[in-house]
């Protein structure tokens, strides 16, 4: 049962109600959601909705009809977030576990977590209590297993993942480990799920063998009651009648639980095949359906591992697997980040140098955005989104410090450039620091109820219109831009008028409660927007492979040949080369480079040096 509250609710009031539920034997918790107050209750005490809803500042009550109450998304409808260290399961970024089955040894394990923490893997995972078929199997190495995942933490900055088989073990991965998994033969070891719900770790919870989704839901219930949400699902399939895989991959458990429950769900298609060229597809599949991460074995010699060698992948399989779970993710509203763990250790450093508030990062327009999104998908959580009026007004809070980042759209694989930040990346003294790529959908939102035939005038921004120009053109309608798209949905909400529309994307129509009239009106579904990250500093730590830079060259023929060449000659390649005017000198350019490169690597410095021997005028922009 869900009591959503007044606002206006006195302390004493609400202490009325949880003293009810309390002697009606119910677990209660407090919830926020959007801004309402609610009590979440696993029972009803006894006493009918209408007995609640007569409590004074209680606004109304609805009931949860499901067998799983805390879990239940009806009683959080926003999704959970794992917190584990630096790392957010169930957020805008992909979450992914790898490692071997099972920790066999110390070098193994060390080698195997540097090239998976290479590759983009987040958590590392590895047995050291290990529940076999057979008792004749590796059991794993026990505490001292766990001692060589403490070192692989230790030395990479991965948090690792391991398995308890029995409470006993509890203190000694308490000591050790930063998740607990609870494997699939354990899923209904009451005693088990009520152990690790005291404990309070994270848990990744894999479904049973033959276990049903409400089986699986009432196992996480039980680790929930027990005061523990940081309950991680992980499908690993179930057993059916075909023998040609290991076990059958239940991927439309996917979109059953993202409806069911709030918690993140991941998908371990090791375990579910059994079979190492299965493994990919069935990953790429398991994003696309929509799976907050994945939980891979990976080993460097998997022919000789001492458990589950057939189904782990080998290193360079797994870097393939990641480079394309990287382009489908923004397919589906999400981005794997390559640079996850360095990138939020270097915000954090950032941080502690500074006054004690947390980091900002300003974004274009309201809440609501694509901007908004894009610093979403870029920072996590770890940053706090600052909205803002303009382009310019971006980087000039950024360079008088009123955020640390600013988050800006460069290109449009529609609309092409955004001209207005190609020349204020000239104009100011400002670094880029990252990128970030986001698919764009554009919808048509109106009033609910409201046709698309009663629409006469639509609000978007400018660029919005350049991406959906075929669409807008089968329409007579009066277009009026304004500064951003969560801004067009707020104004048509505010004006009340049904023939009123915005062109903006779901988050905006969410936020507002408006309704989407038509989906997907943009002129072609492969719209990506291009963001780059700005700061007054480059950001130190990670892999740089990108880099951007602003030259002018005198006007003389083949001055421009002349500087591309040394990029030639040097085997860099150019990954995008696009001009501007220079203002006041007519029919002059600055000219923008997009390298494959860090141009602030010592490898790089005499390549520099011999540009700047051909040009009249260079700005680093910055490595990424
Ligand atoms: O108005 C927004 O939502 C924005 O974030 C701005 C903006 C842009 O300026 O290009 C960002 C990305 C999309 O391509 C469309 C609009």
């Amino acid at each position: 049962m869900l009591i959503v509250l007044e606002p206006d609710i006195t302390q004493k009031q609400k202490n009325h109600i949880y003293r009810i539920l309390r002697e009606g034997g119910c677990i209660s918790r407090e919830i926020t959601e959007a801004g309402r107050q609610i009590i979440g209750s696993t029972g009803d005490a006894g006493r009918s909705p209408d007995f609640f809803e007569s409590l004074e500042g209680v606004a109304r009550v609805v009931p949860v009809n499901t067998a799983f109450k805390l879990v239940s998304r009806q009683m959080h409808p926003e999704d959970t977030r794992v917190q584990v260290g630096d790392v957010s399961v169930g957020g805008e970024r992909i979450v992914v576990i790898a490692g071997p089955c099972a920790v066999e040894n110390r070098e193994r394990s060390l080698a195997i977590a540097g090239q998976v923490r290479k590759y983009g893997a987040v958590l590392f995972r590895g047995g050291a209590f290990k529940p076999r078929t057979s008792p004749y199997a590796f059991q794993g190495l026990g505490e001292e297993g766990l001692k060589i995942l403490a070192e692989v933490r230790q030395t990479f900055g991965m948090p690792v993942v391991t398995e308890i088989t029995t409470p006993a073990q509890a203190d000694l991965v308490m000591k050790y480990v930063d998740v607990i998994q609870i494997g699939a033969r354990n899923m209904q070891n009451f005693e088990l799920l009520k152990c690790v719900g005291r404990l309070g770790k994270p848990v990744l919870l894999k479904r049973g063998l033959a276990a049903t989704i409400e089986e699986w839901l009432m196992s996480a219930e039980y680790i929930v009651s027990e005061g523990n949400d940081n309950v991680i699902l992980c499908e690993r399939g179930i057993r059916t009648f075909e023998p040609y895989t290991r076990n059958t991959l239940d991927l439309s458990a996917i979109p059953v639980i993202k409806n069911l429950t709030h918690l993140p769900v991941i998908i371990d298609p090791s375990h579910a095949t059994g079979i190492r060229e299965k493994v990919s597809p069935m990953a790429r599949a398991a994003i696309a359906a929509g799976a907050d991460g994945l939980m891979i074995e990976v080993h460097d010699d998997p022919d000789h591992a001492l458990s589950d060698g057939a189904q782990s992948l080998y290193p360079e399989q797994f870097s393939r697997l990641m480079r394309d779970l990287y382009v489908i993710s923004p397919v589906v509203d999400k981005q794997l980040d390559f640079g996850y763990l360095d990138k939020a250790r270097a915000v954090d450093r950032m941080k502690k140098a500074g006054n004690g508030q947390g980091r900002r990062a300003a974004f274009l327009g309201e809440p609501g955005t694509y901007s908004h999104k894009a610093c979403m998908q870029y920072f996590g959580g770890q940053v706090q989104p600052v909205p803002m009026n303009s382009f310019k007004e971006i980087y000039e809070t950024v360079r008088e410090g009123g955020a640390d980042f600013g988050v800006i759209p460069l290109e449009n694989s529609l609309a092409g450039s955004v001209h207005e930040n190609y020349d204020l990346l000239l104009e100011y003294d400002l670094r880029i620091v990252g990128e970030i790529l986001l698919r764009i959908e554009h919808h048509l939102i109106g009033h609910p109820g409201a046709r698309v035939e009663d629409i006469r005038r639509v609000y978007s921004h400018p660029q919005v219109f350049q991406q959906c120009r075929s669409y807008i053109d089968r329409h007579q309608w009066e277009w009026i831009p304004v500064s951003d798209t969560a801004r067009a949905v707020r104004l048509v909400k505010e004006q009340n008028n049904p023939a009123e529309g915005a062109l903006a994307g779901r988050d905006a129509a969410r936020i507002h409660e408006m309704q989407i009239l038509e989906q997907g009106i943009e002129a072609n579904a492969r719209n990506y927007t291009r963001f780059v990250v700005i700061a007054r500093e480059p950001i130190s730590g990670g892999q740089k492979n990108k880099s951007s830079l602003i030259f002018s060259t005198g006007n003389q023929p083949g001055a421009l040949f002349e500087a591309l060449k040394v990029f030639a000659d040097n085997g860099i390649n150019l990954v995008k080369l696009e001009s501007r005017p220079i203002h006041g000198k007519p029919w002059e350019y600055m000219f923008y480079v997009d390298l494959e490169a860090d141009v602030d690597s010592d490898e790089l410095a005499p390549v520099i040096r011999q540009l700047a021997q051909k040009i009249d005028y260079l700005k680093i922009l910055g490595s990424y």
